[in-house]
């Protein structure tokens, strides 16, 4: 591979750090952030939980399986995902093959910790959030895993740190 990879993919459940280390990522390597879900967003003209309400999670999932598709056409970028993009065998695949996969891994309590304030995640409105991230864990830690190229646990390290990490890392790649 020489040197860092030419698309950097992030993936891991909600208050992994996916949105917030892909910005700073992308401007250390140069190169240029994308969220999956600001781009949802940005074509559907509206919030993420009035897509929920609209058309149900499953009408979520076919809108992020479409950006998902179009997105892995570009080059030289580092895509943030949804923590639920691994759910669709078709995105794993898509995901995979664009670039490195990175798996951003944390455990059920600290992302429950990291989220519990924002309201913008439709699948937290629930009376019982830290049980809803055991079972999203026990789901998807396997999946996020299947295509990883990297797993990095970020309970300790803060974001800096985390991406100072990373950015070593992947100059070191070969
Ligand atoms: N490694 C980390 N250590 C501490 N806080 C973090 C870390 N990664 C993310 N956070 C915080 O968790 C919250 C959710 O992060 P975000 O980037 O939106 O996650 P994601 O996009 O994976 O759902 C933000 O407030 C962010 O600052
Ligand atoms: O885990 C999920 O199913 C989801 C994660 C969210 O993105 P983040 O992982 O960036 O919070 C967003 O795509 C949507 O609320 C559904
Ligand atoms: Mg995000």
């Amino acid at each position: 591979m020489n040197g860092v990879p030419n698309n950097i993919i992030l993936v891991g459940l909600m208050g992994a750090g996916k949105t917030t280390v892909g910005k700073v990522l992308a401007k250390r390597l140069g190169k240029v952030f994308i969220d999956s879900d600001h781009e949802i967003e940005k074509r559907c003209g509206v919030k993420i939980p009035t897509i929920f309400e609209m058309e149900g999670e499953d009408g979520f999932r076919k809108r992020e399986a479409s950006v998902i598709k179009d997105l892995v056409a570009l080059d030289n970028i580092v895509l943030a995902t949804g923590g639920g993009s691994v759910l669709l065998p078709e995105n794993r695949e898509n995901l995979r093959e664009f670039g490195y996969v990175i798996y951003l891994r944390a455990n059920p309590h600290d992302l429950w910790l990291r989220t519990r304030h924002d309201k913008s995640r439709p699948l937290l409105n629930t009376p019982n959030p830290q049980k809803k991230f055991r079972e999203l864990f026990a789901i998807r830690d396997p999946l996020y895993t299947s295509i990883a190229h990297q797993i990095i646990d970020t309970g300790r390290p803060n974001v800096n740190q985390l991406t100072n990490q990373l950015v070593m890392q992947l100059e070191l790649l070969n």
